[in-house]
């Protein structure tokens, strides 16, 4: 039988590798394997024998040079042990092969930085926005409303009615980009999945702690134009399930976490589309 396998990309300062791969499983994956980038250079592991990649959280690097840009390099310019490939190869041939890649905080400043996402000419290695230091120049650690774009084309929301209700943990969250032409774009083909909102998920917002860290035009993720590719500062590993919320004892909620959903999907166009 086909299986349906998630990879995780752990080391060098990740540190959501388990709830990720958790997710992924429950999401409906029949493998997560949690993977050390180490395994990956050295040829050990390879991204073909993959569908899902999940690029997660955590402080690669120590965020030194910024957050994600070490790794940015390294996954953009490592070579293979023993092989003439490089890991940029596997990388583009994942990408080109129709496969998902889903990025959370650490790992969606990591994709924008190798120029993953937004990808507007699909090169998917030409940085045209960036994820830096959050306006109140603090760390956020807090739970946010994301109200989705239903005109994404991102495969991972569908179902979402509203939006999602989810944690950030992060020091450099801002989105940016180069110029008022990629806005544009950005906005035109609607790549912004989610944008950070007032509580009913009716209006996007600049006000924080509502958007927590002054991202243009409140944008909280980001996709490509087909969908496959995402990235997203909000943890939905975190919220799985319902006594991952913060005022479970107190409140009603249903079983499943709002951030499954997207794990659902991937598990679903894996197998629908891919095996
Ligand atoms: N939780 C995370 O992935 C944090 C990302 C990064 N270290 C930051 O502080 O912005």
């Amino acid at each position: 039988m086909k299986q349906a396998r998630a990879i995780v990309i752990t080391g060098n300062g990740t540190n959501c590798e388990r709830e990720a791969a958790h997710a992924c499983r429950l999401g409906g994956f029949d493998e997560a394997v949690i993977a050390h980038i180490s395994d990956l250079l050295t040829g050990n592991i390879r991204l073909d024998d993959f569908h899902f990649l999940n690029l997660t959280g955590g402080f690669l690097d120590g965020d030194d040079l910024g957050s994600a840009k070490a790794q940015a390099n390294r996954l953009k310019y490592a070579r293979i042990e023993g092989a003439t490939e490089h890991l940029i190869d596997q990388l583009s041939r994942f990408i080109a092969d129709g496969k998902l890649i889903l990025g959370v905080c650490n790992g969606f400043q990591l994709m924008v930085k190798m120029g993953l996402l937004p990808a507007l000419d699909e090169s998917y290695l030409e940085q045209s926005v960036t994820l830096t230091f959050n306006d109140c120049g603090r760390f956020q650690d807090r739970w946010v409303y994301l109200k989705v774009d239903p005109a994404s084309p991102s495969l991972f929301t569908k179902g979402v009615e509203k939006g999602l209700y989810l944690p950030i943990r992060h020091g450099e969250g801002k989105l940016l980009a180069d110029s008022p032409a990629t806005l544009a774009a950005i906005e035109e083909r609607h790549l912004a999945v989610f944008k950070y909102a007032t509580a009913d998920y009716a209006a996007a917002s600049m006000e924080f702690p509502l958007n927590p860290n002054g991202s243009v035009h409140a944008i909280a993720a980001l996709c490509n134009d087909n969908g496959r590719l995402m990235g997203m500062m909000p943890h939905p590993e975190a919220f799985v399930h319902r006594t991952n919320h913060p005022r479970w004892t107190r409140e009603e909620l249903p079983e499943e976490g709002d951030g499954l959903i997207l794990f659902k999907n991937a598990a679903t166009y894996v197998k629908e589309k891919l095996l």
